[in-house]
C-alpha cells in the first residue's frame, strides 16, 4: 500500500545518521540548503541543552538528486556529527583496546537507568549490562534524519499538490496558547523567531517562564503541539479498512516521535466531552461551493481528508533525564540509586513540532502519491488537478 518507503539509521554519538525514501517521484525540488534549513528549525527553541550549540549536522546527498532535482531513484541523506571526533573510540564500529577506551573518560558503564527513558527495558530485552548500546538509538538525535526526510516530502507536496504545512506549541506544561488561533505558512517566520515557537506573545511568555522554573527545580517539561496542512485535497487516505485510515496512518506516525505519548485529530479528546450537536462540522453550501462551518474534526472523516485545514495534535512528555535525578536501581550492584545524568534538554517541545511536521509530511507524500500516482513532479500535478477538476460533488 505504502508508496514511499522510508529507513533511518544511526546512533546519536556516531559519525552521522543515514535516511533513505524510495518511491518520491523526479523533479521534487531537493538541495542541501533546503534539508539544513529544516534542520536548523529543529535545532531551535528554549530549553534545549549545551548540545544543541556545539553539535553540528552536515549534510551530504548520497544519491537520488542531481542539480536540485529528485531523479526518482531512492534518496539518500547523510547528517554527519561534528562532535564524531570526541567519540570515535567509544562509538568505534571495530573493537577498541580497552585502554584506549579508558582515556576518553566517555565509557564509564551506564549503570542507573533512568526512568522515562528507554534504558532499563532496552538492556532487559537486548540483553546489556549497561544502557549506552540502548540510549545511542533511543535518542532524539535520530530525528534530524526524519527532518532531513521530511524536508524533501514537504517540497514534493508543495509541487505536486500545493500542500503546506506548520506547526506551532499549543501548551507548555501549564501554559496554553488560546484555542483556535491557527498559524498559516505566512505565519512560520514569526513562529520560527519565537523562543518557544509560540504565535500568541503572552503564551510565549508564560512558556518560557515555565522553562526558567523548572531550570531552576533542576526538573523537565513537555507539552503539545499543532500541526496543520493546508491545501490538502478530499480523499486521501480511505474508510474502507482500519491501516488505510489516514487518521490512523498520521497517529501512528506522530506516536513514533520520542517521547510522544498523546495523539489527537482536530479537537480530539474534547469531542468526547460534548454533544454531537456540538462536536461535528456542519455542512453548508457557499460561493465557494460546499463548505463546512468548524473545523472540528481536524479535516478527516470517516479516515479520508475532507478538503478542509487537516489538524493534529501530538502530546510530549517531560524529559527524561531529570537533572534533579530520578530513583533507579544501579543494575551493577542491585542497590537503590539515582538516575544517571550528565546533560540534557529541559524542554524539548518546540523541536518536537519540527520533528511532527516532518512526520505529518512523510504520511501526506505517501497518502499522495498512493491516490494519484506519478514518476514525475508534472505527471502527479496533473492528475491532481484532473481529479479535483473532476470532482462529482463540490
Ligand atoms: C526533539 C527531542 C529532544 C529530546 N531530548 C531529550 C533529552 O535531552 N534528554 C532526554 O532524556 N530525553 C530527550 N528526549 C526524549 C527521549 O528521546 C524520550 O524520552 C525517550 O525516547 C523515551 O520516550 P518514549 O517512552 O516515548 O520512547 C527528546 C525527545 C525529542 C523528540
Ligand atoms: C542530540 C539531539 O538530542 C538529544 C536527544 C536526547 C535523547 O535522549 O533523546 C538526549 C540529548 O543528547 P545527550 O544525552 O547526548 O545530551 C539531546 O541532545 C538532537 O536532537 O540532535
Amino acid at each position: 500500500m505504502s508508496r514511499l518507503r522510508w529507513l533511518t539509521a544511526g546512533e546519536s554519538h556516531g559519525p552521522a545518521l543515514v535516511a533513505t525514501l524510495e518511491g518520491l517521484p523526479a523533479g521534487v525540488p531537493v538541495t542541501t540548503e533546503l534539508v539544513a534549513d529544516h534542520l536548523a528549525r529543529r535545532r531551535l527553541g528554549y530549553g534545549r541543552g549545551a548540545r544543541m550549540k556545539f553539535e553540528q549536522d552536515e549534510i551530504t546527498f548520497l544519491g537520488g538528486v542531481r542539480h536540485g532535482l529528485s531523479l526518482g531513484s531512492p534518496i539518500a541523506v547523510m547528517v554527519g556529527n561534528t562532535e564524531w571526533p570526541k567519540w570515535e573510540k567509544v562509538m568505534s564500529a571495530d573493537p577498541v583496546d580497552p585502554s584506549e577506551l579508558k582515556e576518553t573518560g566517555r565509557n564509564a558503564p551506564l549503570t542507573r537507568p533512568r526512568p522515562g527513558h528507554a534504558d532499563l527495558a532496552g538492556m532487559q530485552k537486548y540483553g546489556f549490562d549497561e544502557a549506552r548500546p540502548i540510549l545511542e538509538r533511543a535518542s532524539a538525535r535520530e530525528t534530524a534524519a526524519r527532518v532531513a526526510l521530511g524536508a524533501v516530502a514537504r517540497s514534493f507536496l508543495k509541487e505536486a499538490a500545493g500542500i503546506e504545512i506548520v506547526s506551532h506549541v499549543i501548551e507548555l506544561a501549564a501554559a496554553k496558547a488560546p484555542y483556535g488561533v491557527y498559524p498559516t505558512p505566512a505565519d512560520v517566520e514569526k513562529l520560527d523567531a519565537d523562543p518557544v515557537r509560540c504565535l500568541d506573545a503572552d503564551a510565549s511568555k508564560a512558556m518560557v517562564a515555565e522553562i526558567d522554573q523548572a531550570h531552576k527545580d533542576g526538573d523537565t517539561l513537555g507539552g503539545v503541539v499543532e500541526v496543520l496542512a493546508y491545501g490538502v485535497p478530499v480523499g486521501l487516505g480511505s474508510h474502507v479498512h482500519w491501516d488505510r485510515r489516514l487518521d490512523a496512518r498520521l497517529a501512528a506516525a506522530l506516536m513514533g516521535i520520542q517521547a510522544i505519548k498523546g495523539v489527537e485529530v482536530g479537537d480530539g479528546f474534547d469531542l468526547a466531552r460534548v454533544p454531537g450537536s456540538q462536536a461535528h462540522d456542519e455542512i453548508v453550501r457557499t460561493e465557494d461551493g460546499i463548505k463546512r462551518t468548524s473545523g472540528r474534526s481536524g479535516g478527516t472523516e470517516g479516515g479520508l481528508t475532507t478538503g478542509e485545514l487537516l489538524r493534529v495534535r501530538a502530546a510530549m512528555k517531560p524529559i527524561a533525564t531529570v537533572p534533579r535525578a530520578l530513583a533507579t536501581v544501579d543494575v551493577a550492584t542491585g542497590e537503590a540509586a539515582a538516575a544517571h545524568h550528565q546533560r540534557s534538554d529541559v524542554c524539548a517541545v518546540p523541536a518536537a513540532g519540527i520533528v511532527a511536521e516532518a512526520m505529518v509530511a512523510l504520511v501526506l507524500a505517501d497518502a499522495v502519491l498512493e491516490k494519484f500516482g506519478g514518476d514525475s513532479v508534472p505527471e502527479t500535478r496533473r492528475n491532481v488537478q484532473g481529479y479535483l477538476d473532476n470532482l462529482r460533488i463540490r
